[in-house]
């Protein structure tokens, strides 16, 4: 009970770091954005519905059992099903992020993308920590038809975009999906830093050797 009770609190401590600093340096604003991290035992922790990402109170994160049923702390983000669905076709993933994050926001809203992979693999660390990109259809915020068109596409991917919102991406670890997180707005910036210019991504051989490899 004990070790139980110290890895929670500590998951619900790094919830509430990672949040802040993510918020800290804008790649989420006002209370977009939510977090969630499961516990060895299968239960979820979730950051309740309109809080901000730079304020959380790591007492009061909401709290599901492994079956999904919301047993405890504030109302849950309007997205839990969302991130259910990304653990089940996750089946590794230990925690999920999803951001408004500009740049990732303003190519979810481009035409003419790529819907199996929107980003091209400009950089090395984008392929080992993103990998692919596919693109989820619109839908508004917290509707359950989101659940359905996220499962299809977190099939073969642990990052989607979501068309005119933003990206979601799972990781085994918090620290791991916050990094994939980073490094998919990054490469979008990079990609709209480029745009109207020729480029050289990384060819089809060096990107399949950096997926192999990590
Ligand atoms: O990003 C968000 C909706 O997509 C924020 O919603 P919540 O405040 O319910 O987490
Ligand atoms: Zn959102």
């Amino acid at each position: 009970m004990t070790a139980i009770l110290s890895e929670e609190t500590k998951l619900r401590d790094e919830i509430a770091a990672v949040g802040k600093s993510l918020f800290d340096r804008a790649l989420t604003f006002g209370s977009t954005g939510n977090i969630s991290a499961r516990l060895s035992n299968g239960d979820l922790l979730m950051t309740p519905t309109n809080a901000s990402l730079g304020n959380l109170d790591p007492a009061r994160l909401s709290r599901f059992t492994a079956e999904g049923v919301h047993v405890d702390g504030d109302k849950p983000t309007k997205e839990a099903f969302l991130h259910q669905c990304m653990y089940c076709q996750q089946k590794l993933s230990g925690a999920v992020v999803h951001l408004h994050s500009t740049y990732a926001v303003a190519v979810s809203i481009l035409e003419d993308v790529d819907p199996d992979d929107v980003l091209p693999p400009l950089t090395a660390y984008y392929v080992m920590r993103v990998g692919s990109l596919p693109l989820v259809p619109y839908y508004p915020p917290g509707d359950t038809a989101l659940a359905n068109a996220v499962a299809e596409k977190a099939k073969n991917s642990h990052a989607v975009l979501l068309a005119n919102h933003g990206p979601v991406v799972a990781g085994k670890t918090l620290r791991d999906a916050q990094y994939a997180t980073e490094e998919l707005e990054e490469t979008a910036k990079l990609h709209l830093l480029l745009e109207g210019r020729r480029t050289r991504p990384l060819t089809p051989q060096q990107r399949n050797a950096l997926l192999k490899t990590f």
